[in-house]
């Protein structure tokens, strides 16, 4: 598969580098605002994960400094959209309009109806959404589990993910540029939530607000049914000590999974690696390899080139899965404040 990425920012150099790695694509195009970055010049790039930006050769790659060039070149396969949210909309559209087959980077846009429209307007086949925990393997295990029946039917999950201030993202809770931190954060459980468990028919949380967004939150999800007990938490607090955390403990009718990962200001970690407990009482903890973030990227890009190779889109990677997952954030407007800042 020949990838155009269009936003060299931190999610374009970390796709970048899994187009590297993986056997099944490579970049031959990318559009940059930036003229240093146009020049091969990576390194102004900031992230919270792996390697930081490089020089880049780029010889070998047609540059473009809008994606309108990009939608022209023959030479590409995928346009791999890594734009901040409030861009997806309009850089999707556009390659729509061109015939040009499109990979966005999550949340697919910043409400559930325009998600909707782009995952319909987008036609069978032609849009992927990169929503990530699904291709890593602490969190994949799950969706396998879910699929083949392992350990029965998933009946039970809690889910957490929390950061600190997040200074480095400009208009941060700023509804029509970001969206706060359950569009751009809690998204990933929700679509996870999605995946294992279906679609919630409401949400009760409880809410601290800022700039009129949620900003932290606890939430119990109702299903419709007395089996089903899934509940979220998370946002940001107020102190930069953390970086980030997340986990999940999800309950199978046979077994009970748990994990949980911190990573904190110092560069001191904090884990619980996923472990199995069996109903008959057996611990479990598979090996998951030495943990490189961009692994789990890798994956993702070598699932996109099949998409695009046999023209199915997997269900993680299906912009109507991440439509519900927006529907899903939406579904947690608070019904009281806790603290008004
Ligand atoms: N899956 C995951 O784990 C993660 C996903 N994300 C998602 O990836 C997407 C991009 O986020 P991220 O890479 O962190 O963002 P960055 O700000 O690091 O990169 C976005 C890039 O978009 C380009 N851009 C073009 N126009 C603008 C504009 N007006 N304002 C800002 N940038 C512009 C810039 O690239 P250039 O200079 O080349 O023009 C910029 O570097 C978001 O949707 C985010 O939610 C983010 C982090 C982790
Ligand atoms: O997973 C992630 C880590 O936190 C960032 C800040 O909220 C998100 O943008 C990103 O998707």
């Amino acid at each position: 598969m020949r990838a155009g990425i269009v936003g060299v920012g931190f999610m374009g150099w970390i796709h970048y580098l899994a187009y590297q790695r993986s056997p099944n694509a490579e970049v031959v195009a990318f559009c940059s605002s930036n003229p240093a970055k146009r020049a091969g010049d990576w390194t102004s790039i900031q992230g919270n994960f792996g390697p930081p930006g490089e020089k880049i050769d780029v010889s070998s790659i047609n540059v473009y400094e809008t994606i309108e060039g990009m939608l022209t070149d023959e030479s590409i396969d995928m346009i791999d959209i890594c734009l901040p949210p409030a861009m997806h909309a309009e850089a999707i559209d556009a390659c729509v309009r061109s015939g040009k087959r499109c990979l966005c980077e999550k949340p697919l846009a910043l409400d559930a109806t325009t998600a909707t429209r782009l995952a319909t307007d987008s036609g069978s086949g032609n849009l992927a959404v990169a929503h990530i925990l699904p291709l890593m393997p602490e969190f994949k295990i799950l969706v396998d589990a879910a699929e083949d029946g392992r350990y029965g039917k998933p009946t039970a999950g809690r889910f957490k993910r929390t950061i600190g201030p997040p200074d480095w993202i400009p208009d941060f809770y700023d509804a029509a540029k970001v969206g706060g931190p359950l569009v751009d954060l809690h998204v990933h459980d929700a679509h996870l939530i999605r995946l294992l468990f279906g679609m919630p028919k409401s949400a009760t949380t409880a809410s601290q607000r800022r700039c009129g967004v949620p900003k932290f939150y606890e939430t119990v999800f109702d299903f419709g049914n007395d089996e089903t007990v899934v509940s979220a938490g998370g946002g940001v607090i107020d102190s930069s000590a953390r970086g980030f955390t997340h986990g999940y403990e999800v309950s199978f009718e046979n077994a009970t999974i748990q994990f949980e990962f911190a990573g904190y200001a110092d560069g001191s970690t904090a884990l619980i690696p996923v472990t199995i407990m069996h109903n008959d009482g057996r611990v479990e903890r598979p090996e998951f390899g030495d943990g490189d973030p961009v692994d789990a990227f890798v994956h993702e890009i070598n699932a996109v080139a099949k998409w695009i190779d046999e023209g199915v889109v997997s269900p993680f990677l299906d912009p109507r899965i991440a439509a519900d997952a927006l529907a899903i954030c939406e579904m947690q407007m608070p019904k009281r404040d806790l603290n008004t800042m």
